[in-house]
């Protein structure tokens, strides 16, 4: 395995390979990182992970100084599985200079859920992952690029982002790796003490009650979904939480479902705080 710092030293590892199979992640790897990858090796003819925490996507409170940085157990991790070449720049590498010009997604879809809570969140995710495409496939015909299913909306952001500029690249999105006892994997689950983390599961629960009982509505969804989705705020905030969203949506644009609407063609999606930490999941219905 390879361990590229800067652009120039990524672009000749890669310069003899003819189809990148890229993997972007914040580090603190866990099992649903590594499945990415696992994936991303069949994919192409040179796994490449990125590890870079980035700056331009965290809010001044947010976490981004005590993000987890875990690099000697990260390497060991993607070693293990297979990864040929890490890419981890520096802050300066990848972005020598100010960012001044940005990716603005599209608000319909960018500045609702995970955009409502974390301003700006998804102009920080496309402009990194637009700089780390760059970096990437320059010079390449052909790529593959990697997203967890955890992440639903971003993945979204980021497939709208490839279509609407051509980029030769493919987007794969890999499903969501659980717990044994159903808590989607998460770096930041590393911050719940140890009542939180049995506490934690509940989420995803509260996600799936919803999900059952949006379908037992059936026709009259649309007009008993406020009350559905208010209903699931309440019993995970009675647990402690304090929720941002419990909300049904549709698959294809995350806006509200209409009458007609099928399961389908419906997903779940959920943000909460349990204590500091706050966690997010989703279920296609
Ligand atoms: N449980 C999971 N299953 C599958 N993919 C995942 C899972 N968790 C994260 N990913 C994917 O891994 C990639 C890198 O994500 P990231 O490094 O932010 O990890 P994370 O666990 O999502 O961390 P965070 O706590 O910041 O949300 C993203 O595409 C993300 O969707
Ligand atoms: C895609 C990403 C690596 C961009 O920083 C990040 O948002 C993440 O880890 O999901
Ligand atoms: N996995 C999403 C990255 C973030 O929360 O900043």
């Amino acid at each position: 395995m390879e361990i590229a710092r800067t652009i120039p030293e990524l672009r000749q590892l890669l310069a003899a390979h003819a189809k990148p199979a890229f993997v972007p992640t914040m580090g603190n790897l866990h099992d649903g990182h590594l499945a990415l990858v696992k994936q991303a090796r069949l994919l192409g003819d040179a796994t490449v992970v990125s590890i870079f925490v980035n700056r331009l996507q965290f809010l001044p409170h947010e976490d981004f100084d005590s993000y987890p940085r875990t690099w000697d157990a990260d390497c060991a991790k993607l070693q293990a599985a297979g990864c040929d070449i890490v890419f981890a720049p520096r802050e300066t590498d990848l972005y020598p200079e100010p960012q001044t010009f940005k990716m603005h997604p599209d608000p319909a879809l960018a500045d609702i859920l995970e955009g409502q809570f974390r301003p700006g969140f998804f102009t920080g995710v496309s402009t990194v992952v637009m700089k780390l495409f760059s970096a990437v496939f320059s010079g390449h015909a052909a790529g593959v690029a990697l997203f967890g299913q955890k992440d639903y909306q971003q993945l979204m952001v980021i497939r709208q982002m490839v279509r609407q500029f051509t980029l030769p690249i493919e987007i794969v999105g890999g499903p969501t790796c659980r717990a044994p006892d159903g808590l989607a994997l998460s770096s930041r689950n590393g911050y719940l003490n140890e009542t939180e983390r049995v506490e934690a599961v509940q989420l995803s629960l509260a996600l799936r009650t919803l999900a059952s009982d949006a379908l037992a509505a059936a026709n009259a969804l649309p007009a008993q979904l406020p009350g559905l989705e208010q209903r699931a705020l309440q019993a995970l905030a009675a647990r402690g939480w304090r929720p941002d969203y419990l909300t049904l949506r549709r698959r294809a644009d995350l806006q509200a479902p209409q009458a007609g609407d099928t399961g389908q063609s419906l997903v779940v999606l959920g943000a909460a705080r349990l204590g500091t930490t706050r966690l997010i999941d989703n279920f296609e219905v």
